[in-house]
Parts: structure tokens; C-alpha cells; sequence
């Protein structure tokens, strides 16, 4: 791992966690040692000075989806997907605090008494600039997204430097690699090529938001050790999507 520290290449991320890399050794839910860890590596980019959003998919509990496939209606789908994301928001919560990192939960859905805030842009600011992680929770509020547009929406709205996709595959391939066993890794690919080819590690929309705003992805494995601080003081990882061609 390199050290901490070293200067960050980033001053705000936006950084998008998997719901479903949530669940490490687990067969579902959340296993305490990933969140303990993201806690870990989170910690040490505060400790840089490093102003970090966050966004926890929903993946390793429910997806609208999936469970509409299964009959349920598909908007109530979406609303138990949102909620899903609540319950790792807290649980994130949970895991930085017992860290001794102040954390903050703002939700795009009301939720008093559970979560610290309704989402608000300005107050999320001034959270983030003294030196508290935000997680924003519940998605954008709206069915029929996923927490991938959500991330990409709440990181051009913060001014983020960066969306961080920490997932679990080592960055976007020219097909899916989980069944493609000989596909090739990009170290980098435009807006344009990932939604000509409709390269699935990222949902359309989520791109062609940050293709018009040219927001600069970057996707990562965070099953890897030390993956995620290497990605803004050490060496490349993963694939960086921007307006620059492929290689
Ligand atoms: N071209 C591709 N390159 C890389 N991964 C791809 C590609 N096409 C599909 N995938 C799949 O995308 C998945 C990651 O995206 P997905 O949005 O499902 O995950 P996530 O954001 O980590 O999930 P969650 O909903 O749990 O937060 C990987 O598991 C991978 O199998
Ligand atoms: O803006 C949003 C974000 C999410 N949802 C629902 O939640 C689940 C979980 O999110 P993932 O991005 O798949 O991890 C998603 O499948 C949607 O059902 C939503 O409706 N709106």
C-alpha cells in the first residue's frame, strides 16, 4: 500500500461502494469485515485531507429489478431497493464512527429519526468541507434509477473532482468478464465508446450524465486491499471513463 502520506490527486471524491461486494464471505446481507475495512482506507483519506461522498448501492439486498421479475409491482421494487440502501448507509455509519470518523447520513427520501438529514446540496457542501464524510442514501429519490446515476448526480452536484466506482471487477472490459472469460480491460475509454458498445459495468443514464458533464469515472475493485487509496495517491487501478479515446 502506499503511503497515506502522500499527497491526493483529488481534493473531493464521489465515491459509489457496491452494495453487493457488501456482502465479502457472506452469502447475503453485510459482512462487518468489508464495511470494517472500506472504514480502514476511508479513515486514512480523511486523514490527507480528502473530502469524501458516498454513495452504497443496494445489490446485496434488493434490486427493483429482480424482485419485479419475481411479480412484485416495480415502483414498490424500486422503493424496498431505496430503503436497502438506507439500511448500508447506516451500517456504513456504524462502521466509520466506530472508527472515529464523523459521518453524516442524508437521505433523498425523509426519513427523521433514522437518518441525520433530508438531502440538501448546501448543507452537504459545508459538511464535506469540514472534514465529515456524507453518505448519501436512498438512491435519487425516484424510481427506476439505480445508485449508479445516484452517485454520478450527487458528484457533479457537490463539485466532486472524480466518481469512484469501487465494485467487484478490476474496471470495464470490452464484454462482461464474469462471462466473457477472455475479455480485455481498458486502462481507459471514452463516454461515447462505453454507451456505443453499451458496456454494462455502469446503466446508460449514469453515463450520459457524466458524458454531459464530463465528470471523470473511475471503476475499481474493492475487494482489493488498499485498492481504493492507491487509486488517489498510488498507481493506476482499474479503467478511468472520460472524454479521452480508449486504450
Ligand atoms: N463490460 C463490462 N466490464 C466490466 N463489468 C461488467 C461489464 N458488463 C457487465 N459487467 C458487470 O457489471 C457488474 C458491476 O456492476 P453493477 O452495477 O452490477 O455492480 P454494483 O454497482 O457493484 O452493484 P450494486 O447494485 O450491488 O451496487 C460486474 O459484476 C460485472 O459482472
Ligand atoms: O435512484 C434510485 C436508486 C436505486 N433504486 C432502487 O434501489 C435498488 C438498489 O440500487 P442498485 O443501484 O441496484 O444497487 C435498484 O435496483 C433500484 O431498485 C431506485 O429505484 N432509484
Amino acid at each position: 500500500m502506499p503511503s497515506v502520506k502522500s499527497q491526493s490527486k483529488y481534493k473531493r471524491i464521489l465515491l459509489k461502494l457496491s452494495g453487493e461486494a457488501l456482502t465479502g464471505e457472506h452469502p447475503f446481507g453485510i459482512d462487518p469485515k468489508v464495511l470494517d475495512r472500506m472504514a480502514l482506507e476511508i479513515g486514512q483519506l480523511i486523514g490527507i485531507g480528502v473530502q469524501v461522498g458516498l454513495v452504497i448501492g443496494g445489490g446485496n439486498l434488493f434490486r427493483g429489478a429482480a424482485l419485479s421479475e419475481a411479480g412484485l409491482d416495480r415502483v414498490t421494487g424500486d422503493h424496498m431497493g431505496m430503503l436497502a440502501t438506507v439500511m448500508n448507509s447506516l451500517a456504513m455509519r456504524d462502521a466509520l464512527e466506530r472508527s472515529s470518523i464523523r459521518t453524516r447520513v442524508m437521505s433523498s427520501i425523509p426519513m427523521s429519526g433514522i437518518v441525520d438529514d433530508h438531502y440538501d446540496r448546501r448543507k452537504a457542501i459545508r459538511y464535506l468541507e469540514q472534514g465529515d464524510v456524507v453518505i448519501f442514501a436512498a438512491g435519487t429519490g425516484n424510481p427506476f434509477f439505480t445508485t449508479d446515476s445516484a452517485a454520478c448526480l450527487r458528484g457533479i452536484e457537490i463539485n466532486a473532482d472524480v466518481v469512484l466506482k469501487a465494485t467487484n471487477v478490476d474496471g470495464v472490459y470490452d464484454a462482461d468478464p464474469r462471462k466473457e472469460p477472455n475479455a480485455k480491460k481498458y486502462s481507459r475509454l471514452s463516454y461515447d465508446e462505453a454507451l456505443e458498445k453499451q458496456l454494462g459495468v455502469m446503466d446508460l443514464t449514469a453515463v450520459c450524465l457524466v458524458r454531459d458533464h464530463g465528470m471523470p469515472v473511475r471503476v475499481f475493485n474493492m475487494n482489493k486491499p488498499g485498492a481504493l487509496v492507491n487509486v488517489l495517491v498510488g498507481d493506476v487501478e482499474g479503467t478511468l471513463m472520460s472524454e479521452e479515446p480508449s486504450i
